[in-house]
């Protein structure tokens, strides 16, 4: 029996270079990854990515078609029984100056120079399909670094 815990992602994508950020602590810490966290009760998945992606004096700045929805990842690993259902957004308009919190430090890359091998060993393999496509994807994890089964499948809609 599953649970899921509803999870956000969101990645800048501009011509030739993608806005990641160093995860500092928690879950996830010492790996690049898009900005995101937990949905919290009461939220939306779109109020979530916005809030844990904008700092707070940007919200009302920035319109809400300022992201789109790209991809949705399920990943599961073994001997635990809570699914993390990962929605991933595109934010490429995103005109502002990624600052470092207490959680990330926010680095662009260049699309050709993507530091993989300090990344979620599961990026390599969909990154290349939110350039153009929108996806769905499952991997099911072995501790956090080992995949051991996945799925992947470009779409048309999600
Ligand atoms: C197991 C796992 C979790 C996450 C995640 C989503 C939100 C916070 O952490 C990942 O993010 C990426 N890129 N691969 C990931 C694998």
């Amino acid at each position: 029996m599953f649970t899921n815990k509803l999870l956000t992602l969101v990645l800048v994508v501009q011509p030739g270079r993608v806005l990641l950020g160093m995860k500092k602590r928690w879950f996830g810490a010492g790996k690049w990854n898009g900005f995101g966290g937990k949905v919290q009760p009461g939220e939306t998945i779109e109020e979530a990515a916005r809030r844990l992606f904008l700092p707070e004096n940007c919200r009302r700045k920035v319109a809400s078609q300022w992201m789109h929805k790209i991809g949705n990842i399920t990943f599961e690993f073994i001997g635990e029984t809570e699914l993390l259902d990962t929605h991933v957004f595109r934010a490429d308009n995103y005109n502002g100056e990624p600052t470092e919190s207490d959680e990330m430090r926010p680095q662009w890359f260049d699309s050709d120079k993507i530091p993989f091998g300090q990344m979620w060993v599961d990026d390599i393999l969909w990154f290349p399909l939110m350039l153009q496509k929108k996806f769905f994807g499952y991997f099911k994890f072995q501790g956090h670094d080992l995949i051991i089964d996945h799925k992947l499948e470009e779409v048309e809609k999600l």
